[in-house]
């Protein structure tokens, strides 16, 4: 199964958060399934935060920041009634903004999921709602604006 940013176009593969272009990236790979998206990733000991143990926040946003904007495509895709990676023009999204609320530490060492639902999509703006778990308890929760992003000439 393909995931979401493996319909991104080669020039636009070199994100570190999910670009299959950047050798040193985290390669993260996110799947629409119904109503909503899901991705896994596993932080390497490398990613610790302040206190041992627990993932650093900054990975912990970027990994928000990529599945976001993954599920922002996604659902503007299904929107169009398009397939992903139809080889039409395509439609790809930056992030505008993103909020992020730590609720409890995330543990290091284990297979973390992040999960996208769309809250609402007008014209370029998409709202995305934003879980990230371990071992099934919500550690970091995110609220997403996700631009559409338009070439300028
Ligand atoms: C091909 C690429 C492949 C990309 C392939 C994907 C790779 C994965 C991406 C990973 C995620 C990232 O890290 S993305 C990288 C981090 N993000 C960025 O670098 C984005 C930097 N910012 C920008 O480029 C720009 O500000 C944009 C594109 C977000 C918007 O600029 P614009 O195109 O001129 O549009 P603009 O008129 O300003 O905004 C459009 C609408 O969004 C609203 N809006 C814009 N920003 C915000 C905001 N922060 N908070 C609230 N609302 C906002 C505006 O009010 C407006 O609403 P209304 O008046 O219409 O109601």
């Amino acid at each position: 199964m393909h995931a979401i940013q493996d319909h991104y176009p080669a020039e636009f593969a070199h994100c570190y958060g999910c670009g299959s272009a950047n050798p040193h990236g985290l390669h993260l790979k996110s799947f629409i399934e119904g109503e909503r998206t899901h991705a896994r990733f596993t932080p390497a000991a490398m990613y610790s935060g302040g206190y041992p143990g627990n993932v650093y926040g900054g990975l912990l946003a970027s990994l928000l920041d990529c599945h976001g904007t993954a599920t922002a495509a996604a659902f503007a895709y299904r929107a169009q009634g398009r397939a992903l990676g139809d080889g039409g023009a395509p439609i790809r999204f930056v992030t505008g903004s993103l909020k992020v609320d730590y609720k409890r530490p995330t543990p290091l060492g284990i297979e973390l999921l992040i999960e996208g639902t769309l809250r609402s999509l007008e014209g370029r703006k998409a709202v995305i709602d934003l879980t990230l778990s371990a071992d099934g308890e919500v550690c970091v929760t995110g609220e997403m604006l996700a631009v559409q992003f338009v070439a300028k000439a």
